[in-house]
């Protein structure tokens, strides 16, 4: 069922986001130890991890029980500043009492685009051991996504038919032509098994593409974000009403 939070605008948008955050993160460090927390990529998170790592934010969340995976990549090097993790820290990572070794990046340097799918694969299965994309087995506590004026999400882009579709590993990678580089990505299986999943989506260039997703034809081959569909999660979408002018709700 999906959970709309529509705000005014892009500031306004990024304060509803952190305020709901505090709140869903506490609620659920109440009954358990840690905190499986997945970024995204993509520009729209920045103001909201800039947000989350100044006051009051910074003190409400207890980052050290708090365990960082992104959700995808783009494949190269850590200082390219398109790279999703490099943008994080700058923007939240550095600037939060976080601990080292729960911050699990995507390796992008000294190995193939493949074999980082492979050894983030190791990571997520360490991570939840009991996942069975046939059960019920609940992954990540919350997972952050964008969505491009396209209708992608993570690096499931239109046409990848075989990434958007992938069931049989957690993590992927892929050749972007249009983009001239590799990607690693998670698939969609972990991502819908996990306990609530937020897309960030802002601007009036995502009009057509969130009308599409969420209530155009069902086919996630042309609108990838479709194929999120948290099996027992919650589903929020969290906007801003430039974003939001396509759609009822
Ligand atoms: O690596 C990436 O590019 C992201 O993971 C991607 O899925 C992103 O979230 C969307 O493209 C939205 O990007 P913006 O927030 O910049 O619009």
């Amino acid at each position: 069922m999906n959970q709309f939070h529509i705000s005014e605008d892009a500031a306004a948008f990024s304060k509803t986001v952190a305020d709901w955050m505090v709140a869903y993160i506490s609620k659920r460090l109440e009954t358990q130890d840690r905190f499986t927390l997945v970024l995204s990529g993509g520009s729209t998170p920045k103001k909201l991890h800039e947000l989350l790592a100044g006051e009051p934010y910074k003190s409400k969340i207890d980052w050290r029980r708090i365990h960082f995976f992104w959700g995808d990549d783009r494949f190269v090097p850590f200082n390219d500043d398109r790279n999703n993790a490099k943008m994080a820290f700058e923007t939240l990572l550095d600037h939060v009492p976080v601990v080292k070794g729960q911050i699990h990046v995507m390796q992008t340097e000294n190995i193939t685009a493949p074999d980082s799918a492979k050894a983030y694969e190791a990571v997520l299965k360490a991570y939840f051991p009991s996942f069975d994309k046939s059960g019920s087995a609940t992954t990540f506590d919350l997972v952050l996504l964008g969505m491009g004026d396209d209708g992608h999400t993570l690096s499931l882009f239109p046409g990848q038919t075989s990434v958007i579709h992938e069931t049989e590993v957690l993590c992927t990678s892929l050749w972007l032509e249009q983009q001239e580089m590799h990607r690693v990505t998670l698939t969609h299986p972990i991502v819908n098994h996990s306990a609530a999943v937020a897309f960030l989506v802002i601007g009036a260039n995502k009009v057509q593409a969130l009308h599409e997703v969420l209530e155009g034809t069902y086919n996630p081959d042309k609108y990838p974000s479709q194929i999120i569909k948290p099996v027992q999660g919650e589903l929020h979408w969290f906007l801003d009403q430039a974003a939001a002018a396509g759609i009822k709700h």
